[in-house]
């Protein structure tokens, strides 16, 4: 039966490689569920849960600091919104096409469904590139975002936040514009906003710390831990840097990480804070880092997963970690993978990991702290309130415990035990799907 659906999507958006490989991977796991309630497959549940709700394509015009006009392309998916308001991120990337989009928008709804709160799911962006753009041209393309987007958004609709490419300087040129726009101060209408207007602690660290919270639950479930461990982290952008740190603070040594030129490594364990401070403040490229620290090596292209580590958390990009790197990390004795980034393990690769019995925190579970963070940002915007850092950390961390626990669970309850990915895929559908058949055919 899921062979059908499959079937049917591949024909109509066979041109969508990230969008095919996003579901085939979530249906191949649901058969176990699918033969203990027909009822969804009766109810259409399927076909419906992979068709997004609306899909919105639009033109962004601005102007660059030449005076020269521009046209980039802007994308905002609506998956699903059986569980709450359409809630995802805005990736600003040359890579992004309505495909893209619509994988991110797929993996979203059962990421949201895995938190716990009352989120939809939805994807946005556009293949504008931030890379060598003046700071007066991001906000003038913001702002020309904004003034489309502003129409299909809300606090009780869709409410965007940022991925790859969009951060706090993004968000706050688009929630001035929306705001402008609308006359509104609707704080809840775009989450990983300033701390000064509306946004939340812990919402800059949680995808990264809730990625190490959910490896550092399945260590312990074998148990084992971070501490001692080496760790190589992929990407040093916003997942990569906080998940960094948290490696390191629960004692492990983070070796290598990387960024679209290639990657350092640092036997001694690389200095996060100078990672951050020369991505977050300079802007600059890791090869820096190497000419800054002289017990670091920087290594041009080549593929990070060479270098031996007990915890691998790939945080960078779809599709980054593939067959050949997973044999190479098992071979190096590779313990643990945590997914930060969404879909950075190709199928190939995840089975080798699964037949090597790698414990396997799928992106959808492990990096599913960032948008629960944001969950928490619009309680306490809905309240008027803002909480400590600590409280704030601490609901984090026992949501990330929740995830864990829930994915080990259904895992064990559908007999594959230790399956993250099963375990993952079935309790975030189960939940979207009967909630989907409470609220009819719509
Ligand atoms: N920011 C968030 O709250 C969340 C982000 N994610 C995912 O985490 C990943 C990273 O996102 P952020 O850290 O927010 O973005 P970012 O823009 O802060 O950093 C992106 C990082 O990925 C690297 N990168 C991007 N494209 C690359 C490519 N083609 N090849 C090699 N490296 C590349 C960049 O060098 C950079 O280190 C993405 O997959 C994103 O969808 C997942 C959950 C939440
Ligand atoms: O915080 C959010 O709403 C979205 C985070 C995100 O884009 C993701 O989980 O991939």
């Amino acid at each position: 039966m899921t062979a059908d659906v499959f079937g049917a999507i591949q024909f109509r958006d066979g041109h969508q490689p990230e969008f095919g490989q996003a579901v085939y991977e979530v249906l191949e796991s649901l058969e176990p569920a699918l033969a203990r309630h027909p009822e969804y497959l009766r109810s259409g549940v399927l076909e419906r849960l992979c068709e997004p709700e609306r899909q919105i394509i639009f033109r962004v015009p601005w102007t660059d600091d030449a005076g020269e006009v521009r046209v980039n392309r802007g994308f905002r998916v609506e998956f699903n919104s059986a569980l709450g308001p359409y809630k995802g991120g805005l990736r600003f990337h040359p890579s992004v096409n309505i495909g893209v989009i619509k994988f991110l928008g797929f993996e979203q709804i059962f990421k949201n469904a895995l938190t716990g709160l009352p989120l939809g799911g939805g994807k946005g962006g556009s293949d504008f590139d931030p890379k060598g753009k003046s700071d007066a041209e991001i906000m003038r393309f913001c702002q020309s975002f904004m003034t489309e987007l502003h129409r299909h958004i809300g606090e009780y609709t869709d409410v965007p936040a940022g991925d790859i490419g969009v951060g706090r300087r993004e968000i706050g040129y688009l929630f001035g514009q929306y705001k402008r726009i609308t006359n509104r101060y609707e704080s809840g209408v775009l989450t990983g906003k300033g701390l000064n207007w509306g946004g939340s602690q812990v919402r800059t660290e949680a995808t990264g710390y809730g990625t190490v919270y959910f490896v550092e639950e399945m260590l312990r479930a074998r148990g084992d831990g971070f501490d001692g461990r080496r760790v190589v982290v992929s990407g040093s952008g916003n997942v990569a840097i906080y998940a960094a740190r948290k490696a390191e603070e629960l004692g492990g040594t983070v070796v290598a990480m990387s960024d679209s030129g290639g990657y350092v490594v640092d036997e001694n364990g690389i200095d996060i804070e100078a990672v951050r401070e020369l991505k977050e403040v300079r802007s600059g490229r890791l090869k820096e880092y190497a000419e800054d620290h002289e017990r670091a090596r920087f290594v041009e292209g080549g593929s990070i997963w060479d270098v031996p580590c007990a915890i691998a958390l790939p945080c960078a990009t779809q599709n980054e970690l593939d067959d050949e790197a997973a044999l190479a990390l098992v071979r190096n004795g590779v313990v643990a993978v945590g997914e930060g980034a969404n879909m950075p393990t190709t199928p190939g690769a995840v089975k080798v990991f699964l037949d090597a019995g790698t414990a396997f925190g799928p992106g959808k579970a492990a990096n599913a702290g960032g948008v629960a963070t944001s969950g928490l940002e619009m309680q306490q915007n809905a309240s008027r309130d803002s909480w400590h850092f600590n409280y704030t950390d601490a609901r984090l961390a026992e949501i990330m415990a929740d995830i864990h626990n829930g994915c080990l669970a259904t895992a064990e309850a559908y007999g594959a035990p230790g399956n993250y990915v099963l375990g993952a895929n079935i309790a975030g559908f189960t939940k979207v799907a009967d909630t989907m058949l409470d609220l009819g055919v719509i």
